[in-house]
């Protein structure tokens, strides 16, 4: 997977919050992406995992990716061993793996107690858990940590450190941020130092115009099928058993030509802009 001259701002007057990023990522690579508030870490690892677009360069080589965002959204009305498990199935498992995925990972963070559990009632440290658990599931060949330790009781922290350590040594490319400096150390770790920018228009003063839209494209898989390799991050199963990606707007005809050219292809169901965050 490789980045070139990739850059990102919020909106054609906005400040470039990453300029010029040239970036190798091998299988087997472990990336600590590093920088102060507002560096834009989190807008890189939102251009890794797909669900954001570049303003300039290119994004080459993504495999199938999985992602755990900063915020979880919880809000599905689903249980969490149903979650775990349509997202077991998205990413490639058969049933019977997906389900049995599931119910280990839960088990693995002290949360087996919960798979019946709606994702609406669990606390935030349960729901963490799940958030992560559904990055494990499968064997992407790209995982994307956004703080994915924050909230973790120590004892999942260590399952999830070990889990990363494992995917690496199996040849997947891992990319995470975090605050503790001393996260995974000891383990031969990459490190991207973003940039500090000063005179930065707030948040909310570049938003308005600057946003890129995103898409969602709703899809049905056809019996026994799984996603194709280098869709965009972060698909969600619905409770019908549909899947929804979310995909910034340059890419969303990639993402439905690889989807209907696939075999057998994928029913598309709608494809609606976003609601803004
Ligand atoms: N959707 C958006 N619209 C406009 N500006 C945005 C948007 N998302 C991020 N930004 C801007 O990009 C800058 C970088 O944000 P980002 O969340 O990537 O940084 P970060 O390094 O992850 O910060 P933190 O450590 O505080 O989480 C922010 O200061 C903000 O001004």
């Amino acid at each position: 997977m490789r980045l070139t001259g990739v850059g990102r701002r919020y909106g054609p007057g906005g400040p470039w919050i990453l300029r010029d990023l040239d970036l190798d990522l091998p299988e087997g690579t472990l990336l600590r992406v590093e920088g102060a508030n507002g560096s834009g870490k989190s807008t890189l690892l939102r251009l890794l995992a797909g669900i954001d677009a570049p303003s300039t360069g290119r994004i080459t080589g993504r495999p199938r990716t999985a992602y755990v965002p900063e915020r979880f959204p919880a809000a599905l009305p689903m249980t969490a061993g149903a979650y775990l498990t349509h997202l077991g199935r998205v990413h490639g498992l058969g049933r019977a793996a997906a389900s049995r995925g599931a119910r280990e990972w839960l088990e693995r963070f002290g949360a087996g107690a919960y798979a019946g559990t709606p994702l609406s009632e669990l606390s935030k440290g349960t729901s963490q858990k799940v958030a992560v658990a559904q990055g494990l599931m499968g064997t992407p060949g790209l995982l994307v940590l956004d703080e994915a330790w924050t909230g973790l009781d120590r004892a999942s922290r260590g399952v999830l450190d070990a889990a990363v350590r494992e995917r690496v040594a199996g040849g997947a490319r891992v990319v995470f941020v975090d605050h503790d400096p001393g996260r995974l150390a000891g383990e031969p770790c990459a490190v991207l130092r973003l940039g500090n920018h000063s005179a930065r228009p707030a948040f909310e003063d570049t938003a308005r115009s600057a946003r890129q839209p995103t898409m969602h494209i709703v899809v049905e898989p056809p019996p026994g099928a799984v996603l194709p390799a280098g869709l965009p991050g972060a698909p969600e199963p619905l409770s019908d058993g549909a899947i929804r990606l979310t995909v910034a707007r340059p890419r969303t005809d990639d993402t439905l030509r690889t989807l209907l050219t696939s075999s057998p292809p994928w029913h598309i169901r709608s494809v609606t802009e976003a609601p803004h965050p």
